[in-house]
C-alpha cells in the first residue's frame, strides 16, 4: 500500500510568551522577586512536539487524541505544511484539504460568498471547479442569508460551517480535521460526521483530531495518542481510549457526555 504521510523524528519548540506588568518594566529592583515567581524566564522555550515519528498508509483513518496542550494541533499544522518542524521531517503525498483552525484563511471584511471563492482557491480549486461546486458548498454550509454578509459578523458555528463546507468539497488525497465537532450544533455535527465517513470510504487518508471517543471509534481504524508532545500510544482505537482513560469510568459527569457522544456517532 502507498505511504501517505511520514513523520520522522519531528520536534517543534516554542517560546513561552507572557507580558511583563508595567511595574516589572519600570522597577528593575523587582527582578529578584520576579525570579522567585514560578513563571519561566521570558526567553525560555519548551518542546510542543518531541521526537514524534509514525507513518500513515494511503486510505488509513487516524484519530489523533491527547489531553489539552499535548501537541495535536501543532502536529496537524506540520502535516498540512502551514508550519515547519525545527527538527526531523514531514513528508506527505498528494493534495491536502481540511480544517485546521476554524475560519483560518477567512477575511472578516469579505462576505461568506467571497470567502468561499477565496478559501477554495487557496485549497487549490480552479474558478470553474468552484463555480460548479458553489451551490453544493453553500448548501452544505447552510448559513442562509448570512452568506452575503461579511464573515466578521458570523458566529463561531457559522464560521466553522463555511470552512468545513469548502474543505469537504476539495478533491484531495489527505483530509485533516481539527475539532470540527467542537462548535457546530448537533444537526451540523451529524452532517460533518456523515461526510467524513464518505471521505474515509472513498480511500482518502484521514487525520482526525478529537477528544470524542465515540466519533473516533466510529471514524478511525487507528489512533495516535500524544502525551506531552510525544507519541504515548499508536494502535488500536479501543486501546487508545483506555490509555487515555476516556472509557467513561473516571467521573460520573463524563458518563452523560459519553452517552451523547455515542448517540451522535451511532446516528451516522
Ligand atoms: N505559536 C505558539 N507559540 C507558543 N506556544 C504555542 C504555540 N502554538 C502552540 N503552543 C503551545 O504548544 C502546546 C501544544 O499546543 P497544541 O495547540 O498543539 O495542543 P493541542 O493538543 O491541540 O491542545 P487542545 O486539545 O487544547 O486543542 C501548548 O502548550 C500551547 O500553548
Amino acid at each position: 500500500m502507498t505511504t501517505s504521510i511520514v513523520v520522522d523524528n519531528v520536534s517543534k519548540t516554542f517560546r513561552y510568551q507572557y507580558n511583563r506588568t508595567l511595574k516589572q518594566v519600570l522597577r528593575p529592583d523587582r527582578r529578584k522577586r520576579d525570579a522567585a515567581d514560578d513563571r519561566p524566564a521570558p526567553d525560555a522555550t519548551f518542546k510542543a512536539l518531541d521526537g514524534v515519528s509514525f507513518e500513515v498508509k494511503q486510505g488509513e483513518s487516524i484519530g489523533l487524541m491527547g489531553l489539552n496542550g499535548s501537541g495535536k494541533s501543532t502536529l496537524l499544522k506540520l502535516v498540512s505544511g502551514v508550519m515547519l518542524p525545527d527538527e526531523g521531517k514531514v513528508l506527505t503525498r498528494g493534495r491536502i484539504s481540511g480544517l485546521i483552525a476554524t475560519g483560518a484563511g477567512f477575511h472578516n471584511e469579505l462576505t461568506g460568498r467571497d470567502n468561499i471563492y477565496m478559501n477554495a482557491a487557496m485549497l487549490g480549486m480552479t474558478k470553474d471547479e468552484i463555480d460548479s461546486k458553489f451551490d453544493d458548498i453553500a448548501g452544505f454550509a447552510d448559513v442562509g442569508r448570512q452568506l452575503d454578509m461579511p464573515v466578521g459578523n458570523y458566529s463561531s458555528g457559522q464560521f466553522a460551517r463555511l470552512g468545513f463546507a469548502v474543505a469537504v468539497h476539495v478533491d484531495c488525497d489527505i483530509f485533516i480535521a481539527d475539532e470540527v465537532l467542537a462548535v457546530g450544533d448537533r444537526p451540523f455535527k451529524r452532517k460533518c460526521l456523515k461526510r467524513m465517513k464518505q471521505i474515509r470510504e472513498s480511500g482518502i487518508t484521514m487525520f482526525y483530531v478529537s477528544h470524542s471517543a465515540g466519533s473516533v471509534k466510529k471514524m478511525c481504524d487507528r489512533a495516535i495518542v500524544l502525551d506531552k508532545g510525544r507519541v504515548g500510544f499508536d494502535g488500536d482505537v479501543d486501546e487508545a481510549i483506555r490509555f487515555l482513560h476516556y472509557d467513561g469510568d473516571e467521573e460520573g459527569d463524563d458518563d452523560d457526555v459519553d452517552a451523547r457522544d455515542e448517540a451522535l456517532a451511532s446516528d451516522i
